[in-house]
């Protein structure tokens, strides 16, 4: 890197004139307003908090007469008995300039004193001095309650200062005993604040060892980030004395280093010097003192302005990367919103360049369409499913999820179960577990299913009604009357969409229901749920039986209910195939031309059964037992010459191979078929003296279950839950897919020829492209405020530089010491412990170099003490031109 240029020197260099010094931030100001303008445009309330910067220091240290230089007014009391016993916090704020020259551009006002305006800057002092009375009393008395000024003017940075009291060690007049500890905690509210940027003052002429600015300062900022230390009171000093080392930093270093000042004097202030003079007369005496021509960079209170300007471009450069990206999203959005609204059209005026344009809004719509759906949409969102993504998960996440959740038994209790068997076997005691209440139960559980699947193509339906509006939102919302024709063709389409899907899903339900597959691979089948049931009973029976063994009751002194169960448990034992079965080898083709009519007639009945809401009428009953009696006598006929044939033969459920063997009270039940008369009509003759009871209205079977009606109960529930699965998973399955063919992919394949039918009609092409006027207006709005943020960005994009070029004359170089450069603030380091150090122009860059040398010279805010005007005045100082 090219050694920087020597650092303007006092002896060397020709200086500003004192008049040209610049107030606090000055310098920044035009960047700041710059900023504060591109914050407006952006439309935000925020502004840039620029640091507060605050004064502390031992009493009469010159804290107030250094804060008055650097903000280039009079208005501060300053004394050399102690006058700042209030905390005085003083905001800075930027007005727009009048430009009239009335000079009232520049008040200030009191927060005590709302609505007042002082535009004389004595009164203000005048003001101050009786509100610290008020407060504080008369008599040195010091309150830690602030007083807040406000000063409004073009020539300011909204920036606040706060004048604090000075430090004092032993109490005088009214001041309470504490009095140190007071100040210093009162001080310490102030600088504590990391944003509180602290200037450290310390007269020269007293020890900087014992220094209570630097002793606070280094309690409340202890890195020394930002803290500058401030020597004032260098014209005073002894004779033979100077402060050079004190500057340098050799007898307490500082991060940030020091500057040395020379203010008003008591003198000066009796005699109404002026600021400018005062300047005048700093850059004289430090001309005539060769000992700080080493040290010009640190030397008057110009040099302490640019180092706070330094300090604030810094700031300002830590907020700008935030700024732009706030811009480039403005931009990003503006921009498109801006292309929502599209070019005006100027193919409007022909029909075939509407219908151009109809066509490609309809084929894009139609393209954006299918893309949602098929999840190719260029805006995928991170939050939330969408489009495609939710039609899978009402599919699999709601429509099979509910199915699974399922159980076909969870409505049916055991009774429930025993009356549906009973209402099917009839007036017989049930000899077998029947397949019809099995079919009965399964039909109703497979028509349960009708419902959601039928739910399930509705929720699709409307997530493309959502999707149908979700695309082309801003390419569309020009053309109301198109969108409103839109919606309506997709709508009907969609609905016309929805009818065959439902038909298909009704069809699948009904497919289901008409065929119960039994034979189906995953279906349990009779003998294995038998075989199952009776594991169940039997261990249920079991644990149920320990206790009662226990109480020595022997088995075989059961009831003998109990032991026809275990009779018929044996039978279902058979129908598992256990004993070897022959029966169907004694079935001769004429029995089997009876058995199948007995089938045919029991269907019938089981038909009756499922038609009257599973139960039979007495009457229907006794019709049915008629109809089919001389056929059953002819079956009993050849099943009494053979007990080994079973009606369980008659049931698919347990296939062509599970056959039993008649029980002998089977045969007594078909022995009562040949006595005509006991079961028919049994009311008529019951005129005996014999008195049965009533029936009642409603009958139940018995709550107690026998064994064998237990196992049914378990068969049948074993064989609905199987056969149930297996129809739950067909119509996962299958639902989904009659969905997306009827409904969706139709919609994607057929929706632009749809479009085109409908839509595409030159009698239609002027009333779809009216374009209502709000959209003209935002479309003007949209486009000037891209230019707008096209402005702030490169604005932006051109501030580091300027920043650097306002930067350039404070940047300070690497010393002679070899420390390292400082080029920012407060991440910087600054040490002043080396020799002479200096203040150079940065060669950064080219440009900043011109600017830095042919800018436009600075004007010097407040240049009259009297505040009768401001005056441009050439000087060194660079400013930025925008
Ligand atoms: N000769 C000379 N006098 C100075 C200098 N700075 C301040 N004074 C004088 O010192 C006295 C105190 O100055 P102030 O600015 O009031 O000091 P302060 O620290 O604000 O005082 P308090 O607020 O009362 O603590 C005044 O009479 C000033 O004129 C200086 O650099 N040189």
């Amino acid at each position: 890197m090219a050694e920087e240029p020597a650092s303007p020197s006092l002896s060397s260099q020709p200086q500003p004139p004192p008049s040209s010094a610049p107030p606090l931030g000055s310098s920044v100001i035009p960047i700041v307003n710059k900023l504060q303008d591109i914050f407006a445009q952006l439309g935000s309330q925020s502004t840039i908090e620029l640091p507060q910067v605050a004064v502390v220091g031992s009493q009469s240290s010159g804290k107030s007469s250094v804060l008055e230089a650097l903000v280039g007014r009079d208005f501060l009391p300053r004394g050399n008995e102690i006058c700042t016993r209030r905390p005085l916090v003083l905001q800075l704020l930027q007005t727009k300039r009048k430009g009239d020259g009335s000079g009232e551009d520049e008040w200030g006002e009191f927060l005590h004193l709302p609505g007042k305006r002082f535009y004389d800057f004595s009164e203000i002092r005048s003001e101050i001095q009786a509100e610290t009375a008020k407060e504080a009393g008369g008599n040195k008395g010091v309150s830690d309650k602030q007083i807040r000024l406000k000063i409004f003017s073009p020539n300011v940075l909204d920036i606040t200062l706060v004048d604090l009291p000075g430090i004092t060690k032993v109490p005088v007049g009214d001041q309470p005993s504490d009095i140190e500890a007071r100040i210093r905690t009162m001080i310490m509210s102030y600088i504590k604040k990391p944003s509180c940027l602290i200037l450290a003052v310390t007269a020269a002429n007293s020890d900087l060892a014992n220094s209570d600015a630097l002793q606070i300062a280094g309690n409340a900022d202890p890195d020394g980030y930002r803290t500058i230390g401030i020597i004032t009171k260098l014209d005073i000093m002894d004779r033979g004395t100077d402060a050079r080392n004190l500057l340098l930093g050799k007898v307490i270093p500082l991060r940030l280093g020091y500057v040395g000042v020379v203010n008003r004097s008591q003198e000066d202030i009796i005699t109404n010097r002026s600021i400018k003079d005062a300047l005048a007369a700093e850059e004289k005496f430090f001309r005539s003192r060769p000992v700080y021509n080493g040290v010009a960079d640190r030397c008057g209170v110009p040099q302490l302005a640019k180092k706070l300007n330094q300090i604030l471009v810094q700031h300002i450069k830590s907020i700008l990367p935030g700024l732009k990206s706030r811009i480039s999203s403005a931009l990003v959005s503006v921009a498109k919103e801006h292309a929502s609204y599209g070019e005006i059209t100027e193919s409007k005026a022909c029909i075939a360049g509407q219908g151009t344009l109809i066509l490609n809004i309809l084929s894009k719509y139609s393209e954006a369409f299918s893309s949602m759906v098929e999840g190719r949409n260029e805006e995928m969102s991170t939050s939330e499913l969408a489009g495609g993504a939710r039609i899978h998960y009402i599919f699999q996440s709601i429509f099979v999820k509910s199915l699974e959740e399922v159980d076909p038994c969870e409505d049916l209790t055991d009774g429930d179960i025993q009356t549906i068997i009973q209402n099917a076997t009839g007036p017989r005691t049930p000899l077998f577990v029947p397949e019809v209440p099995f079919e009965v139960l399964i039909r109703k559980q497979i028509a349960r299913l009708l419902d959601p699947s039928l739910q399930c193509a509705r929720f699709i339906y409307n997530e493309l009604i959502k999707i149908s509006h979700h695309c082309l939102v801003n390419e569309l919302q020009r053309f109301p009357v198109l969108r409103k024709r839109r919606d309506e063709v997709i709508g009907n389409f969609l609905r016309d969409g929805l009818e065959p899907s439902e038909t298909m899903i009704g069809h699948i339900i009904e497919m289901e229901m008409d065929y119960i597959n039994t034979s189906h691979p995953n279906f349990i089948g009779g003998s294995k749920a038998v075989e199952i049931a009776q594991q169940q009973i039997k261990s249920s029976k079991v644990s149920f039986a320990m206790p009662r063994q226990k109480d020595g009751i022997e088995p075989e002194k059961a009831p003998a209910s109990e032991r026809s169960m275990k009779t018929r448990g044996f039978l279902a034992r058979q129908v598992n195939g256990i004993v070897p079965d022959q029966a169907w080898h004694f079935l001769s083709s004429s029995l089997f031309l009876n058995l199948q009519f007995y089938c045919s007639a029991y269907c019938y009945g089981a038909c009756l059964i499922r038609q009257s809401g599973l139960c039979m009428t007495y009457r229907e009953h006794i019709r049915w037992q008629k109809v089919n009696r001389s056929h059953l006598l002819k079956l009993k006929t050849v099943l009494s010459g053979n007990k080994n044939v079973s009606s369980w033969g008659i049931s698919s459920i347990f296939g062509g191979g599970d056959h039993s063997r008649m029980s002998a009270k089977e045969n007594s039940l078909s022995k009562s078929y040949n006595e005509p008369g006991q079961s028919i009509e049994p009311l008529e003759q019951s005129s005996s003296l014999i008195h049965l009871r009533e029936p009642p209205t409603v009958l139940r079977p018995s709550e107690i279950h026998s064994e064998h009606e237990s196992i049914e109960i378990v068969v049948t529930k074993l064989l609905l839950r199987s056969y149930y699965d297996i129809v739950r998973k067909n119509i996962e399955d299958s639902i989904p897919k009659a969905i997306m063919h009827f409904l969706v992919n139709h919609t994607k394949r057929e929706l632009h020829n749809v479009f085109i039918r409908k839509l595409y009609r030159e009698n239609l092409f002027e009333e779809m492209l009216q374009e209502p006027d709000e959209i003209a207006m935002k479309r003007k709005q949209t486009r000037e405020q891209l230019r707008v943020l096209q402005q702030a960005f490169r604005t932006l994009d051109e501030l580091p530089l300027e920043a650097e070029t306002v930067e350039r004359g404070y940047s300070l170089s690497s010393d002679s010491t070899g420390l390292p450069k400082i080029h920012g603030l407060p991440t910087s380091t600054m040490y002043s412990s080396g020799s002479s150090d200096s203040y150079s122009a940065s060669p950064k860059n080219p440009k900043s170099r011109k600017s830095s040398h042919s800018g436009e010279l600075q004007p010097h805010l407040y240049a009259d003490s009297n505040g009768s005007g401001r005056a441009s005045m050439p000087g060194l100082y660079p400013t930025v031109d925008f």
